[in-house]
């Protein structure tokens, strides 16, 4: 008999390894939010110092379109809600 096969893990196991994962991934989805936020509130910024429109719909047809493409019907609920986050953040994060 191998003695140094590794047990058969269990159901809790499984769940405590995936939730672990699942908490690093949404860690790094927000600092990925925060970094596009701080990026478009940057781009915002110099738009409108350069006397153009805080808002461009047809860039932002294009933000939606990705997502849709990328995750279905629910990719654009995605874009919509990470648009609202990322407009009008002209000013420093509070
Ligand atoms: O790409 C731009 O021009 C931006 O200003 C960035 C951004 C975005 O967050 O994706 C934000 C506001 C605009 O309405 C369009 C897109």
């Amino acid at each position: 008999m191998d003695d140094t096969t590794t047990p058969p893990q269990t159901s809790e196991d499984v769940i405590d390894a995936g939730r672990t994962r699942i908490d690093d991934l949404d860690r790094r989805i927000i600092a990925l939010i925060t970094e596009r936020v701080d990026i478009s509130a940057e781009i915002q910024r110099v738009r409108v110092a350069a006397g153009g429109a805080r808002v461009q719909l047809s860039r932002e047809m294009e933000v939606i379109a990705r997502y849709r493409e990328g995750l279905g019907k629910p990719g654009t609920t995605v874009a919509l809600t990470l648009l609202e986050l990322c407009r009008g953040r002209v000013g420093p994060r509070a």
